[in-house]
C-alpha cells in the first residue's frame, strides 16, 4: 500500500464551529435532518465535554500508528484528530504521548475507529477521546496510509475540514459547506425546543403541543378504559 499525505485542506470557518460547539450533538444531528451521526460505537472516555473543531482525517493500517504521527504535524490550533483503521481494530494505537504532542498545537480532541489506552492520564490531562475500544495493546510504526483524505467512520463520511462536534451523546460530522446553514438551524430548532420545555414545564403535553392526538387516530390507535380491556379476563 503506497500512502498520501494531503496538506492544507480548507477548513469551516471558525466562526461556525465555535457556534455549533455551543449546541450539543443531537441538536446539530436533528438540525441537518437527523444526519451526520457517528453512531452509539463511538464512546467518551469522560464525562460532561463537549468539543467543536475541524477534522484532520487519519487512515491507518490496523496495528499500526505511523499514520497518526504523519497527522500530527498537520494538525493546527482548533483542529480534531479523526482516526479509522483499512480494517477492524482494537487494538490501542493513541495515547498520552500523542496526546501532548496534540495539545501542544492546540488539537481539542481525538475521534478514533480502534482503541486508546493510557485513558486516566488522558482524562487528567484533560484530553478528550471518543473511541470504539479501550485497550492496552500497543501498535507498529510500520505501514503506509493517507492522512488528510475523506474516511468513513461509523457509516458516516468524514472530509478534512469538516465539523466535527462531540459531547456525551456521541459525535457528529456537518460538512464544511453546510457549517453556515447547520448554524441557523441549530439555532431555530434551539429556540423551538426552548418553548417546548417551557410549555412542558406547565404541564401542556407533547400530544397537544405537536398534534399528535390526530396522529394516533389516524393511526387507528383507540383508547379503551381499563375495565372493559381486562373484561373478559385477559387482555385483548
Ligand atoms: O505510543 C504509542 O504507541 C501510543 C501511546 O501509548 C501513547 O501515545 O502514549
Ligand atoms: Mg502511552
Amino acid at each position: 500500500m503506497s500512502g498520501l499525505i494531503v496538506t492544507d485542506p480548507p477548513r469551516a470557518h471558525a466562526e461556525d464551529v465555535e457556534t455549533l460547539g455551543g449546541y450539543g450533538v443531537a441538536t446539530v444531528h436533528e438540525s441537518l435532518g437527523r444526519t451526520g451521526s457517528l453512531g452509539p460505537g463511538f464512546r467518551p472516555i469522560q464525562q460532561d465535554v463537549r468539543i467543536a473543531g475541524t477534522a484532520v482525517t487519519a487512515l491507518c493500517w490496523p496495528g499500526d500508528n505511523l499514520m497518526i504521527h504523519a497527522a500530527v504535524e498537520q494538525c493546527r490550533e482548533g483542529d480534531i484528530l479523526v482516526v479509522t483503521t483499512t480494517s477492524p481494530s482494537t487494538d490501542g494505537m493513541f495515547g498520552d504521548l500523542f496526546a501532548t504532542a496534540l495539545q501542544y498545537r492546540g488539537v481539542r480532541g481525538l475521534i478514533i475507529d480502534a482503541g486508546v489506552r493510557d485513558t486516566a492520564d488522558l482524562r487528567a490531562m484533560g484530553f478528550p477521546v471518543w473511541s470504539t475500544a479501550v485497550c492496552a495493546q500497543g501498535t507498529v510504526k510500520a505501514t503506509a496510509g493517507s492522512v488528510n483524505t475523506p474516511v468513513v467512520l461509523g457509516g458516516q463520511v468524514v472530509r478534512p475540514g469538516d465539523v466535527i462536534v462531540a459531547d456525551d451523546d456521541g459525535v457528529v460530522c456537518v460538512p464544511r459547506e453546510q457549517a453556515g446553514r447547520a448554524v441557523k438551524a441549530a439555532e431555530a430548532r434551539t429556540a423551538k425546543e426552548d418553548a417546548s420545555r417551557a410549555a412542558f414545564a406547565e404541564g401542556q403535553l407533547g400530544l397537544d403541543r405537536y398534534g399528535l392526538r390526530e396522529t394516533l387516530v389516524r393511526l387507528g390507535v383507540r383508547y379503551q378504559a381499563y375495565d372493559e380491556y381486562t373484561r373478559n379476563g385477559s387482555p385483548s
